[in-house]
């Protein structure tokens, strides 16, 4: 009920549309009447006087009616259209806002395709429902209710045969919401998994190629598929159950009431022009509802998606706004004081009392086996989300004081999984800085050493790199994540493990460009090739979430610790690279 109330709401974000459906469909049944009234006037005259010319003034009453039926159905129609649509448009901006707001540590709790169904088929969903059914709701309430009483007037033996046909439907109601609504879940639910599949599949067709699983997931996909036939199929025969029931019901309905009709003319109970009117508005009665019970049909899908709409836009954020701004001009102090966070549903915190202090433009790096922790601090840091306990400072300022855009307007990222959108490395460049010249562009780009490969490109900085950049070599892609890092001139930096997967030459260049990115900014590096920390000022070493030693590199190694246990089981990797040795 709560769901119904809330889809019946959003038919007030067009509710001049609605309302002009609701009244076009109305005008038209009056129209209907009013013709069918018309016809009747024809008919008593021809068979009462026989005067053919008598008849040219209701003649053209009829056809007016007609006329006027006709436009106002397809105004109707039009405003059915415009309603959807102005609801669909309102509900992805909400959706999409709230997806955004609702940050990064949302959306790696679900699965994409979930969500991506949601806003899109989820959205699509709801035009029969929201655009068709509920403005037909509002008429299918009014009109039979009016044209029962009018035929009750007329005759009230015929008026009240049309209304206990009538009443299938309020009986009818829950029973075909029972019934439906658990089918229409589980056949959104079917669907929504099954597309999530689908774009796994897509995103991860290289991993499975390369693990001959593509005909296994295949399989998988297939029987995902066999179970959105499945569930749609038990919707199909219980909406169609439903459908028949009322359809015979409304037939049966309008048949009783034209043979009660007929035999009180035939006792001369009823005069024939209001035999005439009668049987055409019983009818028109029956109309509003059949017409409701064929959008229902079509939007019952709408009901089942928005429960997902509705999960998506009551989600509360797990970072509030603060109220403060921090104006950084020079690289700040960073301190994580006493920083524990656990993620949600887990059993562990994945850091724990946290305490590390990253001087003003100094650099920090993060050591640490896979899953102790680092990862997580850097994000805590981004204000993904809050620490469970303790906290994050810069300046002196706590995070959570200050507003989303101020707390993320003081980091940029370049990690190894750079993020490039389908659009021009221009278009990449400039998400850092929209108002950014092309000269800046250049200039951003020649210091991260990407200027060169750009101008032999195709277009040069026009060129499209392609969905997450796929048209770009690890390296290049990593260059224009340092332009575009240089752009946004954030005063902290986070680099994560930026030159992994590049060949020898290209490391070089990105740690020249990667240097320069340092100058003037407070640094924390994640590593897990100690030879990329070696140039520190500071390391911290974490071990399952706790910092278990800490210190400037040389002093980390020279001494007995989790740190020359992590050097040593990584072959010297730091003596040979000569940095710290010396
Ligand atoms: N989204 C998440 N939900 C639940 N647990 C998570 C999530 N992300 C990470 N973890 C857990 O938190 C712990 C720390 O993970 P984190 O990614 O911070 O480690 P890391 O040191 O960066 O690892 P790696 O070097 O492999 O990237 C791990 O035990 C991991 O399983």
């Amino acid at each position: 009920m709560m769901l119904q109330r809330r889809l019946l709401g959003l038919v007030r974000l067009a509710p001049l549309a609605a309302g002009t459906a609701v009244l076009a469909s109305l005008a038209a049944i009056g129209c209907a009447v009013g013709q069918a009234v018309a016809v009747a006037d024809v008919l008593r005259r021809l068979l009462t006087d026989g005067g053919v010319e008598d008849i040219h003034a209701p003649v053209l009453w009829a056809v007016a009616a007609g006329l006027a039926r006709a436009a106002l159905l397809w105004l109707r129609d039009i405003a059915f259209a415009y309603t959807a649509a102005r609801v669909k448009t309102r509900m992805r901006d909400q959706l999409y806002g709230k997806v955004v707001a609702l940050g990064p540590g949302w959306t790696a709790q679900r699965r994409a395709g979930d969500v991506q169904t949601t806003l899109a088929d989820g959205v699509e969903s709801l035009q029969a429902y929201v655009g068709y059914y509920l403005p037909q709701a509002a008429v299918a309430l009014v009109a039979p209710a009016a044209l029962v009483g009018v035929m009750i007037w007329i005759d009230p033996v015929v008026g009240l045969t049309v209304a206990v046909a009538a009443a299938v439907v309020p009986i009818a109601r829950p029973l075909w919401r029972r019934l439906l609504g658990d089918r229409g879940t589980a056949f959104w639910r079917a669907y929504a998994a099954f597309g999530a599949r689908v774009l796994e599949a897509l995103q991860g067709m290289s991993t499975l190629k390369l693990h001959n699983a593509a005909d296994r997931y295949e399989q998988t996909v297939r029987a995902e598929a066999e179970q959105v036939r499945h569930a749609a199929v038990g919707n199909l025969k219980a909406s169609m159950g439903v459908y028949t029931l009322v359809t015979v019901a409304f037939g049966v309905g309008t048949a009783l009431a034209v043979a009660v009709a007929a035999l009180r003319f035939s006792y001369g109970a009823l005069e024939l022009a209001a035999l005439l009117i009668v049987l055409v508005l019983a009818a028109e009665c029956f109309r509003p509802l059949l017409e409701l019970q064929n959008y229902w049909h079509q939007g019952f899908h709408g009901i089942a998606a928005a429960s997902g709409m509705f999960a998506i836009l009551d989600a509360e954020p797990r970072v509030r706004d603060g109220h403060r701004t921090l104006p950084v001009t020079q690289a700040p102090e960073v301190v994580f004081d006493q920083v524990s966070y656990a993620y949600p549903g887990a059993a562990e915190p994945a850091v724990r009392e946290v305490s590390v202090t990253v001087a003003a433009g100094s650099t920090v790096g993060l050591v640490g086996r896979s899953g102790s922790g680092k990862t997580t601090l850097t994000s805590l840091l981004q204000r993904f989300d809050d620490p469970t306990s303790g906290a994050i400072r810069v300046d002196g300022v706590d995070l959570r004081e200050l507003t989303l855009a101020s707390a993320r307007g003081l980091v940029s990222v370049v990690s190894q999984d750079v993020y490039l959108f389908h659009g021009s490395i221009a278009d990449n460049l400039r998400l850092a800085r929209p108002a950014a010249s092309d000269d800046e562009l250049v200039s951003a780009a020649r210091d991260a050493h990407a200027h060169e490969f750009i101008t032999e490109l195709p277009a040069g900085y026009q060129t499209t790199v392609g969905e997450r950049g796929a048209r770009l070599s690890g390296g290049q892609r990593q260059r224009v994540a340092i332009a575009r890092a240089l752009l946004a001139d954030a005063p902290i930096l986070i680099l994560d493990e930026a030159t992994a997967s590049v060949d020898a030459a290209a490391e070089a260049l990105i740690q020249q460009a990667l240097d320069r990115l340092r100058v003037g900014r407070t640094t924390i590096v994640i590593a897990h090739r100690l030879s990329t920390v070696a140039g520190a000022d500071q390391l911290v070493v974490l071990q399952r979430g706790r910092v278990v030693e800490q210190g400037p590199p040389a002093e980390l190694l020279a001494r007995p610790g989790a740190f020359a246990e992590l050097a040593a089981a990584q072959h010297g990797e730091l003596t040979h690279s000569g940095e710290v040795a010396r």
